[in-house]
């Protein structure tokens, strides 16, 4: 059976952010990906220079238009990520309101890339757009913890309250939300990271049964870019095969990127050398090649249900 995806990200010559990070490995896994470039540049912002054009919103019309004028514009999945501009964000809450049109099923998974580590990198005006119009569009949100306090407004510094925040962000729309990565203190020590998520299921009789589940992820020493965007093409495919499964698409998720990032870092350090820092061109990830990578990961991250 065919799954098409339409998938406005960033695109970057060098390197692996945004559409780069996500199409590839959603096609060696079966998926249709039709790719909107919001952004193309020469390489992600974290590098010294970056070079590039943006797609307005005007553009982003005239490319779904061409869609529209040949009936294709019928889609399994839509993914976003990184969008820096309230006109180009509007333009894609119109286009996902017309697509849910054409297919009822359709399902949004949304990456509410607005920041990290509690600094915003996109404009603010970007917040108010996300909680009033793009967030109650989602089935699927993967915010980090610093995005899920802006969007619920509520600060997270324990499992209760991640707990909480997770429940508000059902409340606004999406019926699974993954908090990707946050710093709450694992029980494995400070070498792991500890993300949670959390999924609404309603039974045919109306009642709503929800699983939430906890992640300690072993941690990569470095600051890796793009992985964000790899999670949520890598959620998508795994909550496709596993929709009542939360758990499961998580580990599988989870335990591909580290499987990639662990390939990274030990590149990384051989190139840069005995006690050198490595560059970001260096960190780039040595990104998914084949279906092995995915299905034979290095190890098996595992989550627990909380
Ligand atoms: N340094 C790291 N060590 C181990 N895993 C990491 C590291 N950085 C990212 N990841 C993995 O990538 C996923 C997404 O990373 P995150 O930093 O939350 O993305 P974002 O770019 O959206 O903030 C995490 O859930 C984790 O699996
Ligand atoms: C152009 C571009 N697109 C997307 C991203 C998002 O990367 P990540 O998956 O690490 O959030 C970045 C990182 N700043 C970027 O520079």
């Amino acid at each position: 059976m065919e799954c098409r995806v339409l998938s406005i990200q960033s695109h970057v010559v060098r390197g692996y952010v945004g559409n780069k990070s996500a199409t590839f490995p959603l096609q060696v896994l079966g998926f249709e990906v039709d790719s909107i470039n919001s952004v193309q540049f020469s390489n992600h912002t974290g590098y010294d220079h970056w070079k590039g054009q943006v797609l307005t919103a005007e553009e982003l019309k005239v490319l779904y238009e061409g869609i529209k004028l040949n009936k294709v514009n019928r889609y399994d999945y839509i993914l976003t990520g990184y969008s820096r501009d309230t006109s180009f964000l509007e333009m894609v809450v119109d286009i996902i309101k017309e697509l849910k049109k054409a297919n009822s099923s359709l399902v949004y998974v949304c990456d509410p890339v607005m920041g990290d580590q509690g600094a915003m990198y996109v404009p603010e005006n970007l917040l108010p757009i996300y909680k009033n119009k793009v967030v109650p569009l989602a089935e699927i949100l993967t915010p980090n913890q610093f995005e899920a306090e802006l969007l619920t407004g509520r600060k997270i510094c324990t499992e209760d309250d991640a707990i909480k925040v997770m429940d508000l962000l059902h409340d606004m729309g999406p019926e699974t939300v993954v908090l990707t990565s946050t710093d709450l203190p694992s029980k494995h020590g400070d070498q792991f990271l500890v993300a949670l998520g959390s999924q609404r299921i309603r039974k045919p009789d109306g009642t709503i049964t929800c699983q939430k589940i906890c992640m300690d992820i072993p941690k990569v020493d470095a600051a890796f870019v793009g992985t964000g965007d790899l999670f949520a093409a890598m959620l998508l495919a795994w909550t496709y095969h596993h929709p009542k499964d939360l758990k499961t698409a998580c580990e599988k998720t989870v335990s591909a990127i580290h499987h990639v990032l662990k390939r990274t870092i030990t590149y990384a350090n051989e190139v840069a050398g005995p006690g050198n820092k490595p560059s970001p061109a260096q960190l780039e990830l040595r990104m998914i090649q084949s279906k092995a990578d995915i299905e034979n990961p290095s190890i098996v991250i595992e989550a627990k249900v909380l």
